[in-house]
């Protein structure tokens, strides 16, 4: 369980986290989504202990991060900037990572079969691609076999097939019962990967919810509908104030009255409809919204 309370940080005038309070809870994957800037990487780093709140606290299995004896044991971390010693290669790195936290050396072999870099596990991390770099990142995180995970925009740089072994890993570990936190600019990659979403703005709250729940509050307003009868009821819905396109054929677009009115004002016409969908927003759309009612 991670717990941020009141957290602010400033940098001179700037403010990168302005009281920013949210739980991220075990078993299941927690998105934290902002557009750059908007402050997930300085709150990642108050939560690892790596940068010092100007006010409020951050707490990691009931304790700030710092405080726990055994740190790589209670939560693993993928943070944007990478430390590795570039001459070094990637099992020494992670056997010397191993040694100072008095964690078994077979844990090295088994993290680098996770991370699905076993056979370059002998060449220089120098040399690693960015993806390559990522799953050493990710397979020092997983070390410890810790039960939080904090990862800090993970699919950044991988090919396809790392995409989606990122994405797998994310959610085997969240059904592992692991608190999984992790961030990313991508809407469309949260929406795959994340049960619940933390999204910031201009290092504030914008919403704490589900993906499902954020997607049902927007609506788009606009509701599709197939009938036989479209030119009648494409005209009786312009004079209750609707617009009214037809993309092709028995078929309407309609903006501006609800699906439920729409239904009504068939039935009272007794016209036949084969189809009367309000269109959801995208994951994307529903942010864009979020955003924009925050702006104004
Ligand atoms: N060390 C620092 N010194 C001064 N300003 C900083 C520092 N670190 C971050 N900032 C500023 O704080 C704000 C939040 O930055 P942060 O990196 O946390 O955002 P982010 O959401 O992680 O964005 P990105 O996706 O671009 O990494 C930005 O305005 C950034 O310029």
């Amino acid at each position: 369980m991670i717990e941020v309370a009141d957290l602010v940080k400033k940098y001179g005038s700037t403010t990168a986290v302005d009281g920013l309070s949210f739980t991220v809870k075990p078993g299941r994957v927690t998105g934290f989504l902002g557009p750059n800037g908007a402050g997930k990487s300085t709150t990642m780093r108050m939560v690892v202990g790596l940068d010092r709140p100007t006010a409020g606290r951050a707490l990691v299995n009931g304790r700030p991060f710092r405080e726990h004896r055994a740190p790589l044991g209670v939560a693993g971390v993928l943070l944007e900037a990478r430390s590795v010693h570039r001459g070094r290669s990637a099992r020494t790195h992670l056997l010397g990572l191993a040694r100072t936290h008095g964690l078994p050396d077979g844990r090295v072999g088994e993290v680098l079969e996770q991370a699905g870099i076993a056979s370059v596990a002998r060449r220089r991390a120098g040399a690693f691609s960015l993806g390559m770099g990522q799953r050493l990142g990710i397979a020092a995180a997983l070390l410890g076999d810790p039960a939080v995970v904090i990862l800090d925009e993970p699919v950044n740089g991988l090919d396809p097939d790392g995409v989606l072994w990122v994405r797998t890993l994310i959610r085997e570990l969240a059904a592992d019962g692991r608190t999984v936190l992790v961030s990313s600019h991508l809407m469309s990659e949260m929406a795959v990967t994340a049960d619940h979403l933390v999204i910031v703005g201009g290092g504030r709250l914008l919403a704490d919810t589900t993906v499902d729940d954020l997607i049902a509050r927007v609506e788009l307003g606009e509701v599709t509908v197939r009938t036989p009868d479209a030119e009648r009821l494409g005209r009786r819905l312009v004079a209750l104030g609707a617009r009214v396109t037809s993309p092709a054929e028995g078929l309407l677009t309609v903006t501006g009255v609800r699906a439920e009115e729409i239904g009504a004002t068939a039935a009272g016409e007794n016209l036949v409809l084969h189809e009367l969908t309000p269109r959801r927003a995208s994951l994307e759309q529903a942010y864009m919204e979020l955003t924009k009612e925050v702006a104004a």
